[in-house]
């Protein structure tokens, strides 16, 4: 299907550019062309809808951004002001914390829009997700990936999010069992983040939660971490936070869990000054 954020080439601004990738699917399934809409989590509005229900996140891609340029060069080999184009302030801001000298310019389209603005010499470099990479096979595309303490992922970055009806209760039985509990505690808990921090989609918010296990010396048991970071839109001001809880998705209980560490951090991150950040990038 072809959705708004396909076609739109407007530059993005906070009111339109919600669910713009994600709304089309979603009368789809309203209007029952379809039983099961499959987005990308980090597309979908915190803010569910009314009569659908996310049942299913399975196993997540790479997390991480990947720069892509013609010569796929590393960040810190790129030209003197090299232009690049991103409109994620996400994104923008991180790159301009290494890189202050970077011009960094709106781009708009899917993946390969922006791949041939490239091409046309429009940008110097673009910024893309590994894991839409990874999903249209572009396996040769020159690109290297950035480490993650440069650049933190979007909140649900890399993993998908599968809708259905909330009505329909075969599909929500069947669905449900294609879910992972690991990835939805991770995006569960970093999209609290996002709607605690109230940064819709466009505000300069990273979150990357894991899910490690532990078993040296004590109990097994695994743990769930979420780091995250607020920025100013010129990547001067970069607040971080991170914390961690015990995980146990056997219990009732460990999407609350997710949820509780989620608040946690976005208290954390408030307590640093995160809401004036946020207001400057509206
Ligand atoms: N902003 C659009 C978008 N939504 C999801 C992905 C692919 C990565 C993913 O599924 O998380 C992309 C492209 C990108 O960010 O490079």
């Amino acid at each position: 299907m072809v959705s708004s954020g396909d076609v739109d080439m407007r530059p993005i601004d906070g009111k339109r550019s919600v669910g713009v990738f994600t709304k089309r699917i979603q009368q789809a399934l309203l209007d029952d062309e379809g039983d099961v809409a499959v987005h990308s989590m980090k597309d979908l509005p915190t803010e569910a809808h009314p009569r659908l229900r996310m049942v299913a996140s399975p196993a997540r891609e790479t997390v991480a951004d990947c720069l892509v340029s013609p010569r796929g060069l590393e960040l810190d080999a790129l030209p003197n002001a090299a232009r690049i184009g991103t409109g994620s302030r996400r994104r923008a801001a991180q790159l301009l914390k290494l890189r202050p000298d970077l011009d960094v310019q709106p781009i708009r389209g899917n993946v390969q829009t922006r791949l041939q603005k490239m091409r046309d010499g429009e940008y110097d470099a673009i910024v893309l997700a590994a894991a839409g990479i990874e999903r249209l096979e572009m396996h040769d595309l020159p690109r290297v990936e950035l480490p993650l303490e440069c650049m933190l992922p979007a909140p649900g970055q890399g993993a998908l999010a599968i809708e259905v009806r909330g009505d329909d209760a075969d599909a929500v039985a069947v669905v449900s069992q294609i879910n992972v509990p690991r990835s939805t505690a991770c995006t569960l808990a970093e999209r609290t983040l996002l709607s605690q921090l109230h940064g819709g989609c466009l505000a300069p918010i990273a979150a990357l939660g894991t899910v490690s296990d532990v078993s040296a010396g004590e109990e097994p048991h695994s743990v769930l971490h979420l780091v995250a970071r607020v920025l100013s839109l010129d990547g001067k001001v970069c607040l971080e936070s991170e914390a961690d809880t015990m995980l146990d998705v056997a219990s009732d209980d460990w999407q609350s869990t997710a949820n509780a560490l989620g608040r946690q951090v976005a208290e954390m991150l408030i307590d640093q000054g995160a809401k004036p950040l946020i207001e400057a990038g509206r």
